[in-house]
């Protein structure tokens, strides 16, 4: 089962927001940024847009494409495709009752992500 998900890392001021992803989700009780699966023929922008509306209440309004990820869990095979959110209206929550925070980028190491995220987190400590 190959899944393509959009992925938003939203930036403020040297943070970024992230979720907890609930415990009877895939990779539960690790941290994620927020987004979801694309729908077919859905193009990862639009299901951004729509994911960080839905989990977030954010509308985006400046984004820009980081990276993609592919990675094989066993069970599930993901294609994660990664936006910087630098520009968004509204004040993001976790609209899903999911617990969320806004952390340094210099402390996303202290906080437990998905192995496909591994490559994210660091390269966002590494930036200048
Ligand atoms: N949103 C998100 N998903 C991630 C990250 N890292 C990672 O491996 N994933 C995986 C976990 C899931 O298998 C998949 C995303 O699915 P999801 O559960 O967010 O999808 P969704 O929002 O559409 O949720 P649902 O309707 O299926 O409940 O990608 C991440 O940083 N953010
Ligand atoms: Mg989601």
């Amino acid at each position: 089962m190959l899944v393509r998900v959009a992925v938003g890392v939203i930036l403020r001021d040297g943070a970024v927001f992230i979720a907890l992803r609930k415990s009877n989700q895939h990779q539960g009780g690790l941290w994620e940024f927020p987004g979801g699966k694309c729908e077919p023929f859905e193009s990862a922008e639009a299901a951004l847009m729509r994911e960080l509306k839905e989990e977030c209440g954010i509308v985006v309004t400046k984004c820009s494409f980081y990276k993609t990820i592919a990675h094989d869990y066993g069970d599930k095979q993901v294609e994660l495709c990664f936006y910087k959110v630098t520009e968004f209206d509204g004040e993001p929550e976790g609209s899903e009752g999911q617990e969320v925070s806004w952390v340094a980028i210099s402390s996303l190491s202290a906080y437990r992500f998905p192995e496909a995220n591994q490559e994210i987190v660091l390269d966002l400590m590494a930036m200048p």
